[in-house]
């Protein structure tokens, strides 16, 4: 099988009119079989990857390559791709199987094969035996394994899936993350799934592509990403964060809140300025006097499995810390980190200036 990605994105952009740049010199390689996710907020141009991988846009700078070759002029009929959309668009007046084969008829393939092919990816959406129903009979999550169904039918090599779980309530939802990972990983193609619901894109893909203004801010793996955010922008929007300024003052030696730290970063200049990032899982709550910062606690809420406890320092800026211990509101008390727990980040690299940094220093394995 072929070792080249299935698709790679080189420097596309996408414009409408001289000032709307929805996409911006955007280049990105994605392999065989993965779960890929762009995660980013309302407008920054997710749908509109999906809108060119299928072809139903073109590019206005750039090319596009489907293993290898480029499918700049490809009309999308042509294309090894399918897309699920967030209203699934089922025909409401056409029965499942009808929905199921609607790709095959329109291809004119023959009745019985129609048959065993409805058939099958019926049973593979665990839907057999549901082909007379009325789609207008089936329920949220069951509509959404018709329109699954119709897409896998056509055997494409990428499946495209906009936003296709917003539309369920909080508890299917969670229900169908698992069901789609587990159906992707059956079915061994490449699934490119939209959503600005970042737990969403943590839970289920191979990789994430974090976007922001038509631009991929990061991509890596979901731990990478979470551990190792490359900027503001993404430690914010990938899990609740404290994030502070600061400056590096040497190697593995940097300041904020008017203290230095130990660190485990590297490769930046002498006195640079940065932004800070501690997860409020990575902060331990001690006594004043042992405590690396001294804060007074504002709220404290329950969650089940931890304390949400937010704090504040002598500054005023607020310190969110998760923790298995209570701390009484309007106490003072010490809030301990270990080198490796504090994100250092420049304020404007490169993604590839990081990776770059990040392998010569080994900062991102040092835990
Ligand atoms: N035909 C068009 N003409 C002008 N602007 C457009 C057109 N299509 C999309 N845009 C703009 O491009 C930007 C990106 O849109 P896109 O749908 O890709 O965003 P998105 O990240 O998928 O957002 P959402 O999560 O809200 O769906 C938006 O600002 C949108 O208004």
């Amino acid at each position: 099988m072929s070792t080249q990605p299935i698709i790679r994105f080189e420097n596309v952009s996408k414009r409408f009119g001289e000032d709307t740049t929805v996409l911006d010199g955007v280049s990105f390689e994605m392999e065989r079989g993965k779960f890929y996710t762009l995660l980013g907020p309302s407008g920054c141009g997710k749908t509109t990857i999906l809108r060119l991988i299928a072809g139903f846009s073109e590019p206005s700078e750039g090319t596009i390559y489907f293993n290898g070759k480029s499918v700049n002029q490809t009309p999308a009929n042509e294309r090894q791709v399918n897309t699920v959309f967030q209203d699934y668009a089922l025909f409401p007046h056409l029965n499942v199987y009808e929905n199921v084969a609607f790709g095959l008829r329109i291809k004119k393939v023959k009745k019985p094969e129609v048959d065993r092919r409805v058939k099958e990816a019926l049973k593979f959406v665990n839907l057999d035996g549901y082909e007379n129903r009325e789609i207008t009979e089936m329920s949220g999550g069951q509509r959404q394994r018709v329109a699954i169904a119709r897409a896998i039918i056509n055997d494409p090599e990428v499946i495209l899936l906009d936003e296709p779980l917003s539309a369920l309530d909080l508890k299917l939802r969670s229900a169908m993350q698992y069901e789609l990972r587990e159906l992707q990983q059956r079915l061994g193609k490449t699934f490119i799934f939209v959503t600005h619901d970042q737990e969403e894109a943590l839970a289920m893909s191979d990789e994430i592509f974090v976007m922001n203004s038509g631009q991929i801010q990061q991509s890596g793996t979901p731990i990478d990403i979470y551990d190792e955010p490359i900027n503001r922008f993404v430690a914010d929007f990938i899990g609740e964060s404290n994030i502070v300024s600061g400056v590096m003052i040497e190697d593995y030696l940097v300041e904020f809140n008017g203290k230095r730290f130990e660190c485990a970063d590297a490769g930046l200049q002498p006195n640079e300025k940065v932004d800070i990032v501690l997860r409020p899982e990575d902060i331990e709550i001690t006594p004043v006097n042992s405590g690396k910062l001294t804060v007074t606690v504002d709220t404290s809420l329950f969650r089940g499995v931890h304390y949400e406890i937010s704090t504040y320092d002598q500054d005023g800026n607020e310190w969110l810390v998760h923790s298995t211990k209570k701390a009484e509101v309007g106490m003072q008390i010490g809030l301990d980190f270990i080198p490796e727990n504090i994100h250092v980040m420049r304020l404007n690299e490169s993604e590839e200036d990081y990776d770059a940094r990040l392998e010569a220093y080994g900062a991102a394995d040092e835990d």
